[in-house]
């Protein structure tokens, strides 16, 4: 089994960050968390002082994706294997633990050039979680929510976060492609009871923004639809309609996001059972909805 527990935080970068404010506490409905950057964006979730950290940059992308571990021997024992498989890892200094609210971490890149960090000890912030339109996120044991990023070279990804991260597969879905290709797959992968904290999505990576998607869950169908009536009435383009996928039984809209890509915004997502789970190829996206075809262009990845 793997040491990764769960998706713990993101940081992303935008070039618009009044637009982000709005989207992300106007919008969405995140609370107002706390950090050191008086410039950043904290979103709250839950008694973590922050999961999602958006900073200014002149570019919109994905700047890191924070995996937990439960103790500092499990980070020794991933700061191991990623150094065995070659790849050079960073530890993070007591400052930049600090700004991240964490104990301790590393630093390191992904076969397809994300930047992922791994951390044990996150610091607490115990005062009430508001958030502006009463929603509650589903976090805890499930991690911050998935995210999904663009890979070129998938097969080698896959294998890098199943034998080196020990992540789990958790399904996979075909994607139309020239028969020279041979069978393209996205791959869904998970680490604890929520279906995926991270799928790989065959596509071009070139940098910015390096993310397809990031998925956050709130725990009624109700806070889906609020948020879903505040995005259509503020001008934010609706990726995706709503609908439920196949896999992971999700009802879900998508939302483009300042900058190119897109949140995902759900409830009733399954819990896994690994004594029993198998992991299954799915033939549709989804049993309703999930109209992408109003989707603005994905920015030039
Ligand atoms: C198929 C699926 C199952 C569970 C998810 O959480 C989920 O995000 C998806 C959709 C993945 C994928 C995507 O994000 C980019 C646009 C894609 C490729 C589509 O056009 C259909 C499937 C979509
Ligand atoms: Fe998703």
């Amino acid at each position: 089994m793997t040491d990764i527990k769960s998706l713990g935080y993101i940081k992303v970068q935008t070039h618009d960050m009044d637009r982000w404010r709005t989207f992300a506490f106007d919008v969405l409905g995140f609370a107002k968390g706390s950090g050191p950057d008086e410039n950043a964006l904290y979103l709250r979730m839950d008694e973590r002082a922050a999961r999602i950290v958006v900073v200014e940059g002149e570019t919109d992308e994905i700047v890191t994706i924070g995996w937990e571990v439960r103790d500092g021997k499990a980070l020794a024992r991933v700061r191991e294997a990623v150094t065995a498989a070659g790849v050079n890892v960073t530890d993070l200094s007591n400052d930049e633990a600090d700004a991240r609210r964490i104990e301790a971490g590393i630093s390191f890149t992904d076969p397809a050039g994300a930047t992922l960090e791994v951390f044990h000890g996150p610091i607490l912030d115990h005062s009430p979680i508001v958030t502006p339109f009463g929603s509650t996120f589903v976090t805890g044991g499930q991690g911050l929510g998935h995210v999904v990023l663009p890979v070129m070279d998938l097969n080698g990804a896959f294998e890098f976060y199943q034998d080196v991260l020990g992540f789990l597969p958790r399904g996979a879905m075909r994607i139309p492609a020239p028969p020279e290709y041979g069978p393209v797959r996205i791959r869904f992968m998970g680490v604890n009871e929520r279906h995926h904290s991270l799928a790989l999505c065959p596509a071009p990576h070139g940098g910015a923004p390096g993310l397809i998607h990031v998925m956050v869950e709130v725990d009624t169908l109700d806070a889906v639809g609020q948020a879903l009536d505040r995005v259509l009435k503020d001008g934010f383009s609706l990726s995706s309609t709503l609908g439920r996928h196949t896999n992971d039984k999700m009802v879900s809209f998508y939302v483009r996001a300042p900058g190119g890509w897109d949140i995902e915004f759900g409830c009733e997502g399954m819990k896994v059972d690994e004594a029993h789970y198998t992991s299954e190829e799915i033939t549709a996206d989804s049993y309703w909805g999930h109209d992408w075809s109003g989707s603005e262009p994905l920015a030039a990845m």
